[in-house]
């Protein structure tokens, strides 16, 4: 089947927006905050490794070497986890409403790594100065800063992160009684506190900002949707067959393939919706647009193009072979009585076929010709284009709609 033109819907396409629907909008959310964070995240992961060398440079005249690149080691093996995930989540990225363990294991690994910052850094940090105190705190305060614009999309990973950095050292701190420490102490804590306001109100507004960014893409979804397909059957509305159509007509004369047009209209549809009410009447169109999808070919295309006026498109056909399909969909159509409220009858149609072979417009009004002298001859017929002398309508093709 040629590729349909960008943005028009394919009859496979709007039978799969029937079942598909508009997407899960928490899922749809929750999967970009989960992208967001991947994507900060991996590359604050190799900063990190380069902020621990630095602080290891900074102390290692205070500090044995041992216990420093043992310290060291852990970092690169925990932010090393967390690359692998990162990149596994990319090459696999998970689906919308997917339940991903993988996810766990990566919010298990980043607490991991900070928890290894946060405990490690009392272990590697100099007791005896004030001074190399300060070092190590500046560098965790800084750290914890970072992880709070980091994980801005995940608000218990901020939290976690900011509290695993600095509850340590800061508890430390306090643990010691004197004064300077108890200072360093606080300011420590103040920090925290603040960083956990800020990190509440950021992950809000990502929150905010991504549901509503969902919300528009699953609106224009919707109205895409309404634009070109028929609220009543799910077929294709007329403007959209239409615009199909021209871009298949125009395909067929660049490639030469045959391009047929069937319409049919219903016989006496009127008299159904004055004997048993309109709600009848649409279940009758739904029967028929649920006949004409199920009997034509997938690559065929069907429209309701008016009240109770159908068309299909058949690609690759040539218009004999379509007033076959036409007879049999006719025939299909008389034989399966509708089940009317008083009981079954007989609903039956009148079809008009012609080869589509310059301008769609004119085998729209060729096919129209035809169903009209089938209409002429008596109903529940088919008739084809070459066989019928060209009829315009009283009033014209706008009368009937
Ligand atoms: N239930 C329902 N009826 C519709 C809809 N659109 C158009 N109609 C009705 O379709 C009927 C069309 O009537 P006519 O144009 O006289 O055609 P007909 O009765 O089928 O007669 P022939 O085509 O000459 O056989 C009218 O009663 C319209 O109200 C719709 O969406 N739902």
């Amino acid at each position: 089947m040629p590729c349909p033109p960008r943005g028009c819907y394919t009859q496979q396409m709007i039978n799969k927006d029937q079942r598909a629907g508009p997407a899960n909008l928490p899922s749809a959310v929750h999967q970009e905050k989960l992208t967001l964070l991947l994507q900060q995240s991996h590359i604050a992961a190799y900063i990190s490794v380069g902020v621990a060398a630095i602080l290891v440079a900074v102390l290692w005249e205070q500090q044995s070497s041992d216990r420093l690149l043992t310290w060291m080691g852990g970092i690169v093996a925990t932010a090393s986890v967390r690359v692998v995930m990162y990149q596994s989540f990319r090459r696999h990225p998970p689906e919308v409403d997917e339940n991903s363990h993988r996810e766990f294991i990566y919010f298990a690994a980043t607490l991991t790594y900070f928890a290894w910052w946060g405990i490690g850094s009392l272990w590697i940090m100099p007791k005896a100065s004030y001074a190399d105190q300060i070092i190590v705190l500046y560098f965790m305060i800084g750290l914890a800063g970072s992880a709070v614009a980091v994980f801005s999309a995940n608000w218990p990973l901020q939290i976690g992160a900011v509290a695993l950095l600095l509850l340590p050292i800061v508890s430390w701190f306090f643990a010691q009684g004197s004064l300077p420490e108890a200072g360093m102490a606080t300011a420590g804590l103040i920090f925290l506190l603040s960083a956990t306001r800020s990190a509440r109100v950021l992950a809000g507004t990502i929150d905010t900002n991504l549901r509503l960014k969902h919300q528009l893409i699953n609106a224009n979804a919707v109205a895409e949707r309404l634009a070109r397909v028929d609220e009543l059957t799910n077929l294709y509305n007329r403007r959209a067959f239409n615009e199909y159509s021209r871009l298949q007509a125009a395909q067929a004369q660049r490639t030469g393939n045959p391009l047929s047009l069937v319409l049919l209209d219903l016989d006496h549809f009127k008299a159904v919706n004055d004997s048993y009410g309109h709600a009848v009447g649409d279940d009758v169109l739904q029967h028929v647009a649920k006949m004409l999808r199920e009997s034509v070919r997938e690559s065929d295309i069907c429209g309701r193009i008016g009240g109770e006026e159908f068309a299909i498109l058949l690609p690759g056909t040539s218009a004999e072979k379509a007033q076959v399909v036409a007879e049999a969909l006719r025939r299909q159509l008389y034989e399966i009585p509708f089940a009317f409220p008083d009981g079954e009858a007989i609903i039956h149609a009148s079809f008009g076929v012609a080869q589509v072979r310059g301008e769609f417009s004119d085998a729209l009004q060729q096919a129209d010709s035809a169903l009209y002298a089938a209409k002429t001859a008596g109903r529940n017929r088919v008739e084809l284009c070459d066989n019928v002398t060209p009829i315009r309508r009283p009033g014209g093709e706008q009368s009937r709609r």
